[in-house]
């Protein structure tokens, strides 16, 4: 059994939590030059994008979209061509790699692949930032040993990386980022190598990190379930361009751009069974049933809302489909119904649904 968290010992607690963005991007582009005839790739373009203090902020796109670069421009790995980028304050693309590296140390980074080194033990790896940085044994030793209580691997500080699940390593990769005391930590597609289970646990180990060491948490990735677990907000970047931005919740259920539609299609939207879907009509015709898609949002995703429609016009409701879930802990749901389809009933239902708070739309109409 390990030794209960000591998070008070990591310090960066009770923190002054300020409105001023930890990163702010003031219309950055970064572009490659044209090579063998091939055009200039501008991997950011244009981009501007505040990422609030104390928050997890998620940035997701394709494979291509420029979220490695976004990352690599907020540590320094990368510089602009065109624009500012200021990290707690600091316009850190006018620094000198000298002057970068005080703002590096405030920068913790996990990686997709967890990058442990092979020869050191789990504590010798996370012991590795603070050693690079001239600390003592002693202060290295005082540091290290919450970390891996925090993790959840003190019983596993004299084992090797191979010895580990890759769950473990992560672990490993996370205690390591956290050595220096960072303000961020920069995620770069931290749980693409787990499986879901593994994937759930790191997400609820970074969720709890961010809410007790008040660390900014940036995760770049190409998995909604990681913006619908525990980001608080979103970014969607699409050929170098911020497409959307907003809270994840906003953003998962009412998305604006087509290309955010697509990514939160199978998470947060619910299809009709194969056959019904092939017997769906665009037109209403007589006798047939009028399909419904509710959504509900908030404090609302419960509400009993087939009973109170069939209470209030005093109609059959069948269920075809339906999702209950939560974004970050709110909860969202998502149900397909049918109703008799005279016009009459359908707009008495959609009116009955807006009472309830509730969004009603038409999908279509089966026999
Ligand atoms: N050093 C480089 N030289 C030339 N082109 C580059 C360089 N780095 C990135 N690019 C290009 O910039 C674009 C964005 O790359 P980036 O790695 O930031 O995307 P990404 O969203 O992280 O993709 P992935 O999810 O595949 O890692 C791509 O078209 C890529 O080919």
């Amino acid at each position: 059994m390990n030794a209960p968290v000591r998070l008070e010992s990591l310090g960066q607690l009770g923190g002054p939590v300020t409105a001023e963005p930890i990163v702010r991007f003031e219309r950055v582009s970064r572009s490659f030059a044209a090579r063998r005839g091939n055009a200039a790739v501008y991997a950011l373009d244009d981009l501007s994008l505040e990422i609030p203090r104390g928050e997890i902020f998620g940035v997701i796109g394709r494979s291509g979209a420029g979220k490695s670069t976004l990352i690599r421009l907020i540590n320094g790995l990368e510089r602009p061509s065109n624009g500012r980028i200021i990290v707690d304050g600091v316009e850190i693309d006018a620094l000198s790699e000298r002057e970068l590296r005080p703002v590096r140390r405030s920068i913790g980074m996990i990686f997709q692949h967890f990058n442990l080194l092979s020869s050191r033990t789990v504590f010798d790896n996370v012991a590795l930032p603070l050693e690079v940085a001239g600390v003592r044994a002693a202060e290295i030793k005082a540091r290290v040993e919450p970390l891996l209580d925090l993790v959840g691997l003190a019983d596993k500080r004299n084992r090797y990386p191979s010895e580990l699940s890759g769950g473990q390593k992560q672990r490993v990769g996370i205690a390591r980022a956290l050595a220096t005391n960072p303000k961020i930590l920069l995620g770069d597609e931290v749980t693409s190598a787990l499986d879901p289970e593994t994937t759930g646990q790191i997400l609820a180990l970074l969720a709890d990190i961010n809410r007790h060491l008040d660390v900014t948490i940036i995760l770049i990735t190409h998995e909604i379930p990681v913006i619908k677990e525990i980001c608080h907000r979103v970014a969607v970047l699409e050929a170098g361009k911020l497409i959307e931005t907003g809270r994840a919740f906003d953003v998962l259920t009412k998305p604006r751009h087509p290309t955010t539609s697509n990514f939160v299609r199978n998470v947060t939207g619910v299809e009709l069974p194969a056959d019904l879907a092939r017997r769906l009509r665009p037109e209403p015709a007589p006798g047939h049933q009028a399909v419904l898609r509710i959504t509900f949002t908030g404090s609302h995703a419960t509400a009993p809302v087939i009973s109170r429609l069939t209470s209030i016009l005093g109609i059959d409701v069948n269920i075809l489909a339906g999702r209950i879930d939560s974004i970050g802990g709110e909860p969202f749901g998502a149900l397909l119904v049918s109703v008799p389809g005279e016009e009459v009933t359908r707009l008495a239902t959609i009116s009955a649904l807006a009472a309830l708070q509730l969004k009603g739309e038409v999908i279509g109409y089966v026999a």
